[in-house]
């Protein structure tokens, strides 16, 4: 997506670490005129499919999530808590997934009441390196018998090889930028196409 390439490009920074800095649009500061662009690029790549849910996960997911579902018929947005609250009650589907950027373990919790077998869910989040929060959400999808019709990202930092295993184990990936190689020395970004 040539808009959100030229953001980056423009706004965006390479930290040591594997790190790409966008949180002036994407994730900190967020530009929902943008979000709302990407949400349309996703209802056009995913128009074929059935989508009754969009599950995400907290926190730099749920904003653009949001600003997706008004694209796929006002469905609910569900993201994926990541602590323990006394404000989750009842059964809950739950497992574990390493932060990229907190770099640590979270438990990742959704309600029952929330993702149920029948559901066809389409998965957002602002980036996919590893493919830990993925990989995640996809298991508590399993466990609810709820079905992955597709994955939308906004990043995708391709070299770090989550986007194309998930697309080799079958899922329909469509990540909006994929940043192929980035230079903390000399600040160039440079994206796959
Ligand atoms: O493909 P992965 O290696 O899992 O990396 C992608 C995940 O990393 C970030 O979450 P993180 O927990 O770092 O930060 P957040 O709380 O801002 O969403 C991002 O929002 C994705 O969910
Ligand atoms: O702001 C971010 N920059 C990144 O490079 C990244 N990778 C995973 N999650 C991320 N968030």
């Amino acid at each position: 997506m040539q808009e959100l390439e030229e953001r980056i490009q423009a706004e965006g920074t390479v930290k040591p670490g594997n790190v790409l800095k966008v949180d002036a649009f994407l994730n900190h500061q967020c530009d929902v005129r943008l979000f709302d662009h990407m949400g349309a690029e996703w209802a056009r790549h995913f128009a074929g499919k059935t989508i009754t849910k969009i599950l995400t996960i907290e926190a730099s997911g749920i904003g653009i999530a949001c600003c997706a579902a008004r694209h796929f018929g006002d469905v609910p947005v569900v993201f994926a808590k990541k602590a323990q609250s006394i404000n989750l009650d009842g059964d809950q589907y739950t497992t574990t997934v390493y932060s990229f950027t907190k770099q640590k373990e979270f438990p990742v919790i959704v309600s029952k009441k929330y993702l149920n077998p029948g559901d066809h869910v389409l998965l957002i989040d602002d980036f996919l390196a590893n493919g830990k929060a993925l990989r995640g959400l996809i298991e508590l999808c399993e466990e609810a018998g709820a079905v992955v019709e597709g994955i939308g990202i906004a990043v995708e930092k391709g070299f770090q090889g989550g986007g194309d295993q998930l697309r080799a184990d079958g899922y329909d990936v469509d990540s909006l930028a994929i940043v192929e190689s980035m230079d903390p020395e000399t600040g160039k970004i440079e994206f796959r196409h």
